[in-house]
């Protein structure tokens, strides 16, 4: 089912939690919401819940009017961050919750309850526990039994805020992989908040960047890491360096160095903002004859697969941060303090007057 959000505004008193979002989810996406605390994402899930009521616009559920909907009737299945498992009731008994309580006329029969709980139990792996009690499991098995559970009563939409956001590192990334694999198998339409960006690259088909009630873009991962709308989208999905520059006729200019873009080439001596990944910049111990930024190496985390530099430029004030291989790092043969030389690879400007939305 697919879910359509038009001009949704909401207020807590003079305070703009929603200012005009519009959002369209294709049927079976799974869209994530990403952004920073207080964006508004809680409030926008819990609106296509009907768990909320906006103050202005409209929420359509395939194409039918669905805003003044009640809760009940929407069909979502929710997966919280807490989502409390009741604590005196069997996991098998959580998961049949939703079916025991339907009117009689569309309550299934034990035979049925017991064969589909079972199968949901399967599917979330998680069969073998279903005689424990909440508390007897771990933080990562009781999220999958609040999935299971979301998903006993064969919801249209899919609403999860936050679901692995009290787990451990390890967990979560365990768990996102299988939530992938699970919505791959089920295509439920399924709306996911997030304030993880590395989660919400990984998992979704879709994301959604919010900040202060806004939608800033919307895109794939790939998308909207490779070619963020905003200086705030850029900053927020990953570490970026930036630099003041001039932009002339197709080149953006930092210090010395030109380099080409693949834009703005009728725009004549303006300032901006470049944008430099990490892994974009490449390092050298000699100049070469090369326009470069000179810097001093000031530390080095050789931790991980990469090699993190922070390198302090000579003439500016601002760290910068570079990623370089460990095969490089050892041919480069440097030290903290060692003098070096340095050059974006690629950059992304926006122009002055464009970046008013930086963080
Ligand atoms: N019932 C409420 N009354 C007053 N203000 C509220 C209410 N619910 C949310 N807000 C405010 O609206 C803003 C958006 O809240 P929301 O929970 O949607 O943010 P979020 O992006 O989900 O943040 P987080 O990641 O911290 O949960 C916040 O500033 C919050 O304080």
């Amino acid at each position: 089912m697919s879910i359509e959000i038009r001009n949704i505004k909401k207020e807590f008193g003079s305070f703009t939690a929603l200012g005009n979002v519009s959002l369209d989810v294709p049927s079976g996406e799974l869209v994530a919401l990403l952004g920073p605390s207080g964006c508004g994402k809680t409030t926008l899930l819990r609106i296509i819940a009907g768990l909320e009521t906006p103050d202005s616009g409209s929420i359509h559920f395939h194409g039918e009017e669905a805003t003044n909907r009640d809760v009940r009737e929407r069909q979502v299945g929710f997966v919280f961050q807490h989502y409390a498992l009741f604590r005196h009731m069997t996991v098998f008994e959580n998961v049949a919750f939703g079916l025991r309580v339907r009117p009689k006329k569309t309550r299934p029969s034990d035979a049925e309850i017991h064969r589909r709980v079972h199968q949901l139990l399967s599917l979330v792996q998680l069969d073998w526990l279903a005689d424990r009690y909440p508390p007897q499991l771990s933080g990562g098995q009781r999220q999958r039994i609040a999935l299971a559970r979301a998903l006993a009563v064969e919801p249209k939409v899919l609403l999860l805020d936050e679901p692995f956001g009290a787990l451990d590192a390890k967990v979560r990334k365990d768990l996102r992989r299988w939530l992938r694999r699970l919505h791959d198998e089920l295509h439920i339409t399924s709306v996911f908040v997030t304030h993880d960006q590395e989660e919400a690259l990984e998992v979704a088909d879709r994301i959604v960047v919010m900040n202060q009630g806004k939608i800033e873009q919307i895109g794939s991962p790939q998308e909207v890491y490779d070619n963020p709308a905003s200086p705030f989208v850029y900053k927020f999905l990953g570490n970026v360096n930036q630099f003041y520059s001039r932009v002339d006729q197709g080149q953006a200019h930092i210090g010395n160095i030109a380099l080409n873009l693949n834009e703005h080439h009728t725009v004549q001596n303006s300032d901006a903002l470049a944008y430099v990944r990490p892994h974009d910049i490449d390092i050298y111990t000699e100049q070469n004859g090369h326009p470069a930024l000179q810097a001093v190496v000031s530390y080095i985390h050789a931790a991980g697969p990469l090699v993190r530099l922070e390198l302090q430029p000579v003439n500016e004030a601002d760290i910068i941060e570079a990623e370089i291989t460990r095969e490089r790092f050892r041919e480069l043969g440097i030290d903290q303090g060692s003098h070096v030389y340095l050059r974006p690879r690629s950059v992304q400007v926006f122009l002055e007057g464009n970046t008013s939305n930086a963080a």
